[in-house]
């Protein structure tokens, strides 16, 4: 049984969401989502949850696109941005409340529109890599990239539109968290990798951009000092060379492992890649923390140590021995 630690949870797209876009539909897979994550409340533990916004944000452009330009422009990214970490936040708290209150839980949920520092000179607004929105066909990319977007082809699954995805600087509500997490209120924040802001003179101003949740839950979890980082996912464990017929499942493994096997290529960019390098950061810059990468479906079973842990290399040792 965890108890007694701060946890951040970043949530993948599976866990907000299934193969139908309507809002009924994202509000039960959220649902079915808390129910599990109400497993991690009490027992002493702080909770903050985050999540992505990759398909959503994706379609809300898709809808702005589709409005009357002169009646109704099209909102920017960064606006969308908050609109579907305001949206997704919404749908969790309410199910989320209405679990606790059900099981007799006395706590209190919220859902945070966080901004997210990032460097205006970011390499990544000159080169897109974020995948948004539906998977095309190399037909509809042909009409759609019209319109100027770039396109890439993700993970053999269609084409994606990409935007820019600068690395978070910093977590610009990062003292109202760690003040709601100490009063004991399970915190929504980051949501869809937060809203990016650059500095500005009268303070910030929003940034067209998509942040990689699991980039900002990271700092998150770095800026809250969290003892643990489960980044929830489709699969239970990472795996080496995946999808491969000598594929290796990774349970317990050492930061330096991981670099190697980075190294070697072992993961894609566009999926685990980002994953793998916000759990070897967050465990390489905390003093005892702890990064799990696993399914929400192996939540109930972190303590037996199910999913793939990232630990400390001398951490690792100590266990071992
Ligand atoms: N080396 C790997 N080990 C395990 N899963 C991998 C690996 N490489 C790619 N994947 C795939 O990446 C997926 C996670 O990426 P993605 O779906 O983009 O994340 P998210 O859950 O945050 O939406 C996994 O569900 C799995 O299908
Ligand atoms: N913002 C973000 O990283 O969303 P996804 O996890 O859905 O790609």
């Amino acid at each position: 049984m965890l108890e007694n630690k701060k946890i951040i949870v970043a949530l993948g797209g599976n866990a907000i969401l299934s193969d139908d876009p309507t809002a009924q539909a994202q509000i039960e897979a959220i649902r079915n989502t808390c129910e599990k994550l109400v497993q991690l409340v009490g027992h002493n533990n702080q909770l903050i949850i985050s999540h992505g916004n990759g398909p959503q944000v994706g379609n809300l452009l898709l809808q702005q696109q589709l409005a009357d330009s002169e009646k109704n422009p099209a909102l920017p990214l960064d606006t969308c941005v908050a609109m579907t970490e305001g949206s997704i936040g919404y749908w969790m708290q309410n199910e989320m409340s209405s679990i606790l209150k059900k099981q007799e839980i006395n706590k209190s949920v919220v859902s945070l529109i966080t901004r997210v520092e990032v460097d205006q000179n970011d390499p990544a607004f000159t080169h897109p890599t974020k995948p948004i929105g539906p998977f095309l066909t190399e037909i509809e990319v042909a009409e759609a990239s019209q319109d100027g977007a770039k396109y890439i082809e993700d993970s053999g699954r269609g084409y994606r539109k990409v935007v820019p995805s600068p690395k978070p600087v910093g977590i610009v509500e990062v003292d109202t968290v760690k003040q709601l997490v100490e009063n004991d209120v399970i915190t929504i924040s980051c949501g869809g990798g937060g809203i990016p802001v650059i500095k500005s003179d009268n303070g910030y101003t929003g940034i067209e951009a998509v942040i990689d949740k699991d980039f900002a839950s990271k700092k998150l979890a770095e800026q809250v000092e969290a003892d643990l980082f489960i980044i929830l996912t489709a699969v239970d464990n990472v795996y080496i060379n995946f999808n491969k017929p000598n594929q290796k499942k990774l349970e317990e493994v050492s930061i330096d492992e991981l670099k190697q096997y980075i190294e070697e290529g072992q993961f894609e960019p566009g999926s685990m890649l980002p994953k793998i390098q916000a759990a070897v950061e967050f465990v390489e810059s905390s003093n005892n923390g702890t990064a799990i990468i696993t399914s929400l479906d192996n939540l109930g079973n972190l303590h037996e140590g199910a999913g793939t842990v990232v630990k400390k290399n001398d951490s690792l040792k100590v266990s071992n021995s």
